[in-house]
């Protein structure tokens, strides 16, 4: 890489941490910079590297003398007109992207956790400086899907966005699936395999997949929604026996991201966000995607059904977004425009999770005798959960009922698992799990 190239008018580009992320885009830029001037129309030149430690080893060359720890510095200097924020975290993140727009800089960032938790002030300054803040990369990595969101669907009316945005955990439940293994296996072999960090709780307890389902929900429906509105399950309580249980009904258990549009009779609707593992018909498409991919499956009134697929992660693949995205911005840059702003203009509610409706699959250890299949139907139909199909399996000791139920109100069905578990015949609830991707 040369460092000492003389200055041009072209676009001058500051990126903001150089982890797995921010390596790959410092990359990227030199090896393809011949090709982004001729597709930007102007040379495309990075002026600068904030980074924590100069010392540190990383998984790129720098030229020398573009490195800086004082990453405020660089947002603000004059000849930077675009920032790629690859930080993460909430702060500095957040300060730094709102002094580089504030100093006139478009902005790209792949921070899933800051969008979620804090987008709106960062929109409204986007807005207030006249400048884009692009962020494909926050979402199932490499996979286009917040600009198919955001313009290629502008004009149609998207119902439902069914995801899964997690790559680790898809890896988990994957080898769950097909090798029988616990969850804690599983987690072990993805920690080997470099796909869970030490500390998974973001990835494993959902709130990674649920930053992503506010930022889906959010453009899908053209309403602020954040992570705090997501309702979020993750996966480490999920067992063998459940997996064997979808197994049993040609299913395969999932973690979803799901943002659904409800009708209400204001004409407006509401809409329910929410995160949790699911069966989901191995005939589903999103059922094929097998380990650490993501897939995010969208339906609209007028195109239907679109899927989406490919990887989530990864230091290159969320790159490619990232430079999608700068190509974009600076694009607009030189035609002294911007894209398309936040769209909140519908305003809806966000449904609790209580009053989101779901269906349930339960498999219940009972007693082996005359009543008990009607005594268990019963309490379904005390809490108005219509039973679609209900199976036996085994018999006398080994006795379990199979039940799935119709759509209901989720807490109409977790009152009825829980008026199941103080039922004198059930011996166990041994497995509860929403169903998803079943036509009623
Ligand atoms: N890695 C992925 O697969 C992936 C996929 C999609 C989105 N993302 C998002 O991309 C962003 C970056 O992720 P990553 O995987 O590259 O993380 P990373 O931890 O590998 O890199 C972040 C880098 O920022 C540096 N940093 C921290 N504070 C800094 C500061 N004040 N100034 C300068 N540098 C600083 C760190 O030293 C580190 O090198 C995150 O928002 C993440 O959610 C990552
Ligand atoms: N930890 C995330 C990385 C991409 O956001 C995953 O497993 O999908
Ligand atoms: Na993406």
């Amino acid at each position: 890489m040369e460092s000492d190239k003389p200055r041009t008018n072209g676009l001058r580009v500051a990126v903001l941490g150089c982890g797995s992320v921010g390596s790959q885009v410092v990359r990227l830029l030199d090896e393809q910079a011949g090709d982004l001037a001729a597709r930007v129309g102007a040379p495309v030149e990075l002026v600068g590297v904030a980074v924590r430690r100069l010392d540190a080893h990383r998984d790129v060359e720098v030229p020398e003398g573009l490195l800086t720890t004082d990453a405020t510095a660089l947002v603000a200097r004059d000849d930077v007109d675009l920032v790629v924020e690859v930080i993460g975290g909430i702060e500095p993140a957040r300060s730094l992207i709102l002094a580089a727009l504030e100093n006139g800089k478009s902005v790209v960032s792949a921070n899933k956790a800051l969008l979620a938790e804090d987008g709106p002030t960062l929109f409204e300054a986007a807005d207030k400086a006249g400048r884009d803040l692009y962020y494909e990369a926050a979402v199932a990595g490499a996979i286009p899907i917040l600009r198919p969101l955001r313009e290629s669907l502008a004009g149609d009316r998207v119902t439902r966005v069914l995801g899964i945005v997690n790559g680790t955990t898809n890896f988990i439940l994957d080898k769950m699936d097909t090798s029988g293994a616990g969850f804690a296996e599983a987690l072990e072999e993805a920690q080997e395999l470099g796909y869970a960090e030490a500390d998974p709780t973001a990835d494993v307890e959902g709130f990674d997949a649920a930053a992503k389902a506010a930022i889906l929900a959010s453009l899908a429906f053209h309403t602020r929604v954040t992570a705090s509105d997501v309702h979020r399950e993750g996966i480490s309580e999920v067992t063998a026996a459940d997996v064997q249980s979808a197994r049993e009904m040609n299913s395969v258990v999932k973690l979803l991201a799901i943002c659904e549009l409800r009708e209400g009779e204001d004409g407006q609707g509401a809409v329910a966000v929410r995160v949790h593992p699911a069966m989901i018909p191995r005939s589903h498409p999103l059922a094929s995607v097998r380990e650490a991919y993501n897939a995010v499956f969208v339906e609209s009134d007028a195109a239907g059904q679109l899927m989406f697929y490919g990887p989530g992660a990864g230091g290159s693949p969320t790159a490619s977004a990232v430079l999608g995205d700068l190509v974009t911005v600076a694009r607009n840059r030189l035609a002294d425009t911007r894209g398309p702003g936040e769209s909140a203009y519908a305003d809806r509610a966000v449904l609790p999770m209580g009053e989101t409706v779901t269906r349930y699959h339960v498999a219940i250890d009972v007693a082996d005798r005359a009543g008990v299949l009607a005594a268990v139907a019963t309490a379904f139909a005390e809490h108005g959960v219509s039973i679609q199909t209900v199976r036996q399996e085994g018999r006398d000791a080994d006795a379990q009922l199979v039940v799935v139920s119709h759509e209901s109100t989720d807490a109409q069905l977790a009152a009825t698992v829980e008026s199941l578990h103080g039922m004198d015949i059930v011996r166990e609830v041994t497995s509860v799990m929403r169903v998803e991707g079943v036509a009623e």
